[in-house]
């Protein structure tokens, strides 16, 4: 689901920053230090009250007479919900509070009673949801602990979240079963990790960023959400994307190692793919027996036998020098099976290093701890696993989806090169920790070949990036941002391609490929 965000004006010129929950908690606390009184509090509250009036008039239609109930929790997150429903009050809303816990804060409880409103005790929630126009949730924020439960909230009523929905780790993006989804959630400060990865993400709803002047107490961000205007900042960052006055080569030739008598149609989305996104050429090694489907489907695509392979890798060497390779990336891995002559051929291409994206098959056949290669691998969950497990690191697919970030990173550094890390929200990372944030416009994108497009994207904005082998890369880790910001390029063209055929219904990786040139233009490739 794209997940829509709002920021304050001026908080990020253009890609947003992204910060653990225990750091902006910390911040908040750093700034409280100098400051003792509830201005924080109280902004964090106009800011809650704000979106619920939004909310009731957009559902209910009226504000006066509408009905709000309130979880509030024993912290400062309970305290931002009850200041948030004495304003309300004052508008004519008749708000209650449900209190979680024996304690609740005891300002807000008390801005509550003389705006008029009402407390009352979790038992008492069932009946009073009922004939509820919105809920405000503020049990827990960046404040919860491990083993909470939390009370089931009927889907058709609205969810506004104070600061993260409850049960969502602010940190990682791991929630707890009993998550309270949120339609909307007003978050304070920064925008937090927990809210835009793993399942965070999904349950979060459209995000509102309210700033409370934490700028000079935050810490580096731990990343950034970048989104479709992003694009352009991150080709650029790289090189002069334009095509004017660029023959077929400066444009960029890739290589594509892919497809099996299993999967030939792997071979050809990526390939497909690659040539929609504006390459200059392509050059495909795949087995026979799906050649000629691959001919058929591509006619761009221009063959390439084993021995010319060889020699090009050659020549590729000679040519580094004069600054004009015949092939300048890779893409490796859709559809390929492990077999002694895909071996033979992967090692050759490997240890040419240029640079290049690996999936799918591919990635079974990598070992860890090669160093300082221009590589993007793109697991989805259950590869980043094997892929952990073989350089030793033992997680569950659930670990990762609980702390998406981290395992990507952990990769990243055990193979010495980018991850993306596909979902719902894709992770690209580099082994220093820089990474970047995609979310996907439409959870059709999960569906079988979307992984292979979205390579063959990858493979043709690498050839264009006219990036240095290994061995001319002065500064690998300038270089690794540099691929980093060319991973999430990809994935933002992969991800509108999937808005604009999600438009039309549910999708296939073939409508992806309808609207991929579309995609690149409205992105402005
Ligand atoms: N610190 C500040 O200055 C500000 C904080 N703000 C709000 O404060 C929140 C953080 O406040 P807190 O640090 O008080 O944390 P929370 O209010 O999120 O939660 C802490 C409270 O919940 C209890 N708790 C946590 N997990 C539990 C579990 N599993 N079972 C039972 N009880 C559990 C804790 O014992 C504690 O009483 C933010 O999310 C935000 O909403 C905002 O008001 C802005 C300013």
């Amino acid at each position: 689901m794209l997940q829509e965000i709002a920021c304050p004006v001026g908080y990020s010129e253009k890609m947003i920053p992204v910060y653990a929950g225990s750091h902006v908690r910390d911040a908040e606390l750093q700034l409280l230090a100098d400051a003792t009184d509830l201005g924080l509090m109280r902004r964090a509250a106009a800011a809650l009250a704000h979106q619920a009036v939004l909310m009731l008039k957009e559902h209910a239609g009226r504000l006066y007479g509408s009905r709000v109930v309130a979880l509030v929790g024993p912290g400062n997150n309970g305290g931002d919900g009850l200041f948030a429903l004495a304003a309300l009050a004052k508008r004519g809303v008749a708000v209650t509070a449900v209190l979680l816990a024996s304690q609740a804060h005891p300002e807000g409880l008390a801005a509550l009673a003389r705006a008029g409103g009402r407390t009352a005790a979790a038992k008492r929630l069932e009946g009073l949801l009922e004939g509820c126009d919105l809920l405000i949730d503020a049990a827990y924020g960046t404040g919860l602990r491990p083993g909470v439960q939390l009370p089931v909230i009927p889907r058709d009523i609205p969810v506004l979240a104070c600061d993260v929905p409850s049960g969502v780790n602010a940190d990682t993006g791991a929630a707890v079963d009993s998550v309270i989804p949120a339609d909307r959630t007003v978050t304070f400060g920064a925008l937090k990790t927990g809210l835009v990865v793993g399942s965070g993400h999904l349950v979060s709803g459209r995000i509102q960023v309210t700033d409370l002047g934490l700028a000079g107490h935050l810490p580096e961000p731990e990343a950034w959400v970048v989104q479709g205007d992003d694009l352009s900042l991150l080709l650029d960052r790289a090189q002069d994307w334009s095509a004017a006055g660029k023959h077929k080569y400066q444009r960029g030739v890739l290589g594509l190692l892919a497809g099996s008598a299993k999967y030939p149609g792997a071979a050809v989305l990526s390939a497909r793919a690659a040539v929609s996104t504006g390459l200059g050429l392509l050059r495909t090694m795949v087995p026979a027996n799906v050649a000629t489907a691959l001919t058929t489907q591509v006619p761009e695509a221009v063959p390439l036998e084993g021995e010319e392979l060889t020699l090009l890798l050659a020549r590729n060497r000679r040519n580094e020098r004069e600054g004009a390779t015949k092939i300048g990336a890779w893409a490796i891995g859709p559809g390929l099976e492990d077999t002694a002559e895909t071996r033979t051929h992967l090692n050759q291409i490997l240890s040419a290093n240029n640079p290049c994206v690996i999936d799918a098959g591919a990635l079974a056949m990598l070992e860890p701890g090669e160093h300082h290669q221009l590589r993007i691998l793109t697991p989805h969950a259950g590869e980043l696993n094997a892929l952990l497990a073989k350089a030793g690191v033992r997680v569950s697919s659930r670990d990762i989806a609980a702390d998406p970030i981290r395992w990507a990173r952990w990769a990243a550094v055990a193979y010495d090169c980018v991850v993306l890390l596909k979902g719902s929200a894709t992770i690209c990372t580099a082994p220093d920790g820089y990474a970047l944030i995609v979310h996907a416009a439409t959870p059709d994108l999960a569906t079988a070949g979307s992984g292979d497009v979205l390579t063959g994207i990858l493979g043709t904005l690498l050839a264009a990036a006219n990036l240095p082998t290994t061995s001319a890369a002065a500064d690998i880790a300038a270089h690794m941002h540099r691929l980093t910001d060319l991973a999430a390029a990809a994935a933002l063209i992969h991800a509108h391609a999937g808005a604009l055929a999600a438009d039309e219904g549910t999708i296939s990786a073939v409508d992806l490929l309808v609207e991929l040139p579309r995609a690149a233009r409205d992105l402005g490739l």
